[in-house]
């Protein structure tokens, strides 16, 4: 049994909580599934505008020293002296704003080294995950987190958690509150939204996915214009919510495709966001999978998430002196060996395995077969040599942006899949399009996917076609070993719905990043293979790309 006091400070939530594995008696009979767990919180609320960080550190400097007091005097009261009845002090070490983080970590070291007991530093982005994983029994499930001040989606894999796709800019929280400043809301600017979105017509705002990772910045500027230009607030709203919300679903439902995973947990403020969930559960059902999501005390910011992780580490005796428990105000989820966790790589759920799932491609070269991608349904006949592939409705989606996004991609995917063999890049001829009914109709190439051929010489080839596509001018847009076909020789680009024209160095990079983000994924080792593709790409493309690749990669994911 462990009872562990968790220490929340990151930004705008001062919170103190005691968990407490064996239950917490009297608690547990108001609420059985989650009674182990008692949070003492005290909330920022900034009289104007956004956090500031100077009064955020103010109000921590007060408030965690009442919650903590509070939590003593709870663990006192129902279990005699806190020194003898406490197992651990954990306390979350980042990400988040430096001042509040210090104010949280000296508190809890005080108390560490007051009772004698251990000191654990938590993730902040973990522990919105791994509530979720403890109350809903997932072995291993693809994680997402809409949170205010980040936005990914996170599997397991070989000792840590792995970022499959990100916030190219700000968090889904942050945008939401941007443009609720702008309208002179005040913060937190999501659950008024939420309240507005209910009485609005949708408006269309630019929804942007490339590959695993989108962009927030674009629709929070385009949501700002479209009411100083007269759109109802409740509108622009609704509009607001059904795409990022769309997005980060989209980008969800391919993780779980990408990892052949069927459980999905939430975390984050913004999943208290009932429109958001509602999304996921729909998604969720469509393709058989579990979803679960946190009751709001857990999802929001709170020190309970901390103390369940922090018993997790304890217990895998991953403690921190307090010589070396300084804060880390830009602790990225990927930086931590996941200690707490048992199922190593032997897990099936987020673990990315070549040829995985439902997706793999026909083996046998006469039958008729069909897919299920993330998107599309794909019905192959290798022995008419014709492949018919049709863009589903997701349910999820509002009908508008359901179908616009379904045109919109079935059109770029025929142009796109001809431009690119005009230009030398070997793809299936597109025999027959139909963008409102998101149908397409083309060639049988390849005898396999990349993923269950992967080789040098396929990747070196890889490398040189997408140089190609950007020396014409354009993008793939999801470059993942599964999009690429391969038969003999000769190396098929497939699927360009997500391609664009685009002459920016940042979006070229940005397809190799996302190749060699799944090719790390899929292969035992993929150092060689990576060297590979890059020395094909430099020699046939433009250099400057490589460069802006390395400088995305020290943005922070890890590899
Ligand atoms: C590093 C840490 O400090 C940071 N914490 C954080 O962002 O607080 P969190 O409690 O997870 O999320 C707050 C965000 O959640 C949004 N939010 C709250 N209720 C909402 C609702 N009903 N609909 C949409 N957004 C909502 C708020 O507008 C705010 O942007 C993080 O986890 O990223
Ligand atoms: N022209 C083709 N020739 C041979 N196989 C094909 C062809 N088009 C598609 N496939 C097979 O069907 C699978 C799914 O096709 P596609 O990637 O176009 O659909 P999708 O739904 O967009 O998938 P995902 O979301 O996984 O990328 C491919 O991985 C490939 O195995
Ligand atoms: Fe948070």
């Amino acid at each position: 049994m462990t009872r562990v006091l968790g220490i929340e400070g990151t930004a705008w939530c001062a919170s103190a909580a005691v968990f407490d594995d064996g239950g917490l008696g009297a608690d547990s009979e108001a609420d059985a599934a989650t009674g182990d767990v008692r949070i003492f919180s005290d909330a920022y609320e900034p009289d104007s505008g956004g956090l500031h960080p100077r009064e955020a550190a103010e109000h921590m400097r007060n408030a965690v020293p009442e919650m903590v007091e509070a939590a003593i005097a709870f663990v006192e009261s129902t279990y005699g002296p806190a020194s003898e009845s406490l197992d651990a002090i954990a306390f979350s070490r980042g990400p988040g704003l430096g001042p509040c983080l210090r104010i949280a970590a000296t508190a809890a070291r005080a108390l560490a080294g007051a009772l004698g007991v251990p000191l654990v530093g938590v993730n902040h982005m973990l522990a919105h995950l791994e509530v979720g994983r403890h109350y809903a029994g997932f072995s291993d499930p693809v994680c997402l987190n809409a949170s205010g001040a980040n936005a990914h989606v996170l599997g397991h894999h070989d000792g840590r958690y792995r970022v499959l796709g990100e916030t190219m800019d700000t968090g889904i929280g942050n945008a939401i509150d941007k443009f609720t400043r702008h309208v002179g809301w005040s913060h937190p600017g999501g659950p008024k939204v939420e309240r507005e979105a209910a009485t609005g017509e949708y408006v269309e705002l630019p929804h942007v996915v490339k590959g695993m990772d989108f962009s927030f910045s674009g629709i929070t500027s385009a949501a700002k214009a479209a009411v100083d230009d007269g759109t109802p607030v409740a509108d622009v709203c609704c509009g607001l919510q059904e795409t990022t919300f769309a997005m980060l679903t989209e980008v969800a439902e391919r993780a779980l495709s990408l990892a052949g995973g069927d459980e999905l947990v939430l975390g984050g403020g913004v999943g208290q966001n009932d429109r958001l969930r509602e999304m996921l559960a729909t998604m969720c059902e469509e393709r058989g999978a579990s979803f679960y999501a946190p009751e709001p005390r857990f999802l929001r910011d709170n020190a309970g998430m901390i103390a369940i992780l922090g018993a997790r580490m304890y217990e895998a005796g991953d403690t921190v002196s307090i010589a070396e428990s300084r804060v880390r105000p830009d602790f990225r989820p990927d930086e931590v060996p996941v200690t707490w966790r048992d199922d190593g790589d032997g897990g099936n759920g987020a673990t990315p395995t070549p040829g995985a799932g439902p997706n793999s491609a026909p083996t046998s070269a006469s039958e008729t077969d069909r897919t299920q991608g993330a998107e599309a349904v794909v019905e192959m006949n290798p022995g008419d040599g014709l492949v018919y592939k049709r863009r589903l409705s997701k349910a999820y989606r509002h009908p508008e942006l359901d179908a616009r996004l379904r045109r919109e991609r079935t059109r770029s995917e025929a142009r796109l899949t001809s431009e690119a063999r005009r230009v030398g890049v070997p793809t299936p001829v597109v025999l027959d399009v139909a963008p409102e009914a998101g149908r397409l109709e083309f060639e049988f190439v390849g005898t396999a996917d990349l993923s269950e051929a992967v080789s040098e010489h396929s990747v070196r080839s890889v490398g040189r076609h997408l140089a190609r596509c950007h020396g014409a001018g354009f993008v793939h847009g999801d470059p993942t070993p599964r999009n690429v076909r391969v038969g003999g020789e000769r190396v098929y680009l497939i699927d360009f719905g997500l391609g664009y024209y685009t002459d920016h160095v940042e979006d070229y990079a940005m397809d190799l990043h996302v190749f060699e983000g799944a090719l790390a994924g899929t292969a035992a080792d993929p150092g060689g293979l990576l060297d590979a593709f890059e020395g094909a790409y430099r020699g046939a493309g433009d250099g400057r790309v490589l460069d802006r690749l390395r400088e995305i990669e020290t943005r922070g994911r890890y590899r």
